[in-house]
């Protein structure tokens, strides 16, 4: 497959800001529309993306970094403008963490089709207008296929490491099982092969809570009046996911049947764990577009890397780099047996590794120490050259 020429841009405005660990903000625009595993084709695609490190002049020491659902390109660094909070995986990277800056080239882009710098159904057509309801149905393929021109912009032919959580995992495959050869090595954490019919029902559960809000208005709300988009639906939507991110004895160790202060049940009052889903649909509905939402929700529901290959076993003994494959014990979204399957058929993959976690899904961001491990395991540092005599 020949890949569509890439038009590289310039920076963006204010590029590396001052206090920021050595790391840049950036975009590529594809040169030509991207053929989608539908058969239609999405115009005028821009891919976001941050790097931190110096890329060595052949590439070779480029590692690429894959964000869930709702993360973003920043996946170290501060908090500043246009991000309301510090890198999502801050302790891994950066000079002598794990994904060491001062050896790797590490490039986190933003997915295709979310909403935080890379074309999705919040941005403009080339006629001017939003895309909105009418934004292609895209699948993880179609996103990684997007991913593998910017690699080609950025003069990466293979990546030292392709690593990902979740959504993020789910595209590392995507990577590992559709582009071995680019693909130096592999670490997905908490992510299937293929979505289940649970998985499905969770996230239709969500699509279907923001296309019931009115204001979703077929997703065309995007010119509508601020304030009028579908923020009911998307917060019902986080509600619902975030109670599966984390796990049935955390919740009930934490909150347990506790009112929220200064609040009574009996009297409309809250419980403590609704007030604490309110308080994370609240800052999700602040910095994420509802459209964005569904778009990347489907595609998590199209995952299969088996689809068109002959079956997820087939498909995965195309991927034989060095592989590790990580569950988290308490994980009740993507139980680590799923992980464990994908782990015996991988070819490169010596079994599932478990993150012990009380917090469910989200150990993969807070087990920042386990997963520091993985990281040193999959890409070890140099050996020092003996001395000379
Ligand atoms: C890959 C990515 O997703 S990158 C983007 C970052 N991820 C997200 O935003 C996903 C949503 N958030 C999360 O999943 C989690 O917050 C994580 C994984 C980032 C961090 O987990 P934790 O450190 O365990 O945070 P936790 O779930 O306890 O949430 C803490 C927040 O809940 C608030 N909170 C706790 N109890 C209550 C309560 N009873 N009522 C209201 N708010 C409450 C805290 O004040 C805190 O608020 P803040 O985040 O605005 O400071
Ligand atoms: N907290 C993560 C969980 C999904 O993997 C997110 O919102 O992206």
């Amino acid at each position: 497959m020949t890949a569509a020429p890439v038009r590289p841009l310039p920076p963006a405005s204010g590029g590396r800001r001052e206090g920021d660990p050595p790391g840049r903000r950036s975009w590529v625009e594809l040169g030509e529309p991207l053929g989608l595993e539908s058969g239609a084709t999405l115009p005028g695609v821009r891919l976001a993306y941050e790097t931190w490190g110096r890329r060595a002049p052949d590439g070779s020491n480029a590692v690429l970094v894959l964000h869930a659902l709702t993360g973003d390109s920043h996946a170290a660094g501060p908090a500043g403008p246009g991000h309301p909070s510090a890198g999502w995986w801050d302790a891994l990277i950066g000079p002598g963490r794990a994904l060491d800056t001062d050896r790797w080239f590490v490039v986190a882009p933003n997915v295709l089709g979310g909403c935080q710098g890379s074309t999705g159904p919040s941005s403009r057509r080339p006629d001017g207008t939003h895309w909105g309801g009418a934004f292609p149905y895209l699948t993880i393929r179609d996103q990684v296929a997007a991913e593998a021109q910017l690699a080609e912009a950025l003069g990466i032919g293979r990546w030292a490491a392709v690593i990902g959580g979740s959504m993020g995992g789910m595209r590392a495959l995507e990577w590992a099982v559709s582009r071995p050869e680019r693909t130096g090595s592999l670490l997905v954490l908490a992510a299937p092969s293929a979505s289940s019919a649970e998985q499905i029902a969770w996230g239709s559960t969500q699509i279907a809570a923001i296309r019931s809000d009115p204001g979703w208005r077929g997703g065309g709300y995007h010119d509508a009046p601020p304030g009028s988009g579908p923020h009911q639906g998307l917060g019902l939507a986080r509600r619902i996911a975030h109670v599966t991110y984390r796990s049935e004895p955390e919740l009930a160790a934490r909150f347990g049947r506790r009112a929220q202060p200064g609040e009574l049940p009996s009297l409309g009052g809250r419980y403590q764990v609704e007030s604490y889903l309110d308080h994370h649909a609240a800052k999700l509905v602040r910095r994420f577009d509802a459209g964005s939402y569904v778009v990347l929700t489907e595609a998590m529901n199209a995952h299969d890397v088996g689809r068109g290959r002959g079956g997820v076993a087939r498909a995965l003994r195309r991927a034989d780099m060095p592989a590790l494959i990580a569950g988290i014990d308490s994980d009740r979204l993507y139980p680590p047996a799923q992980q464990a399957e994908t782990a015996a058929l991988l070819p490169g993959s010596d079994g599932l590794r478990l993150i012990e976690s009380p917090y469910g899904h989200d150990g993969f961001l807070i087990e920042t120490d386990q997963v520091d491990s993985l990281v040193r395991e999959l890409l070890p540092p140099p050996v020092p050259a003996p001395p000379n005599r």
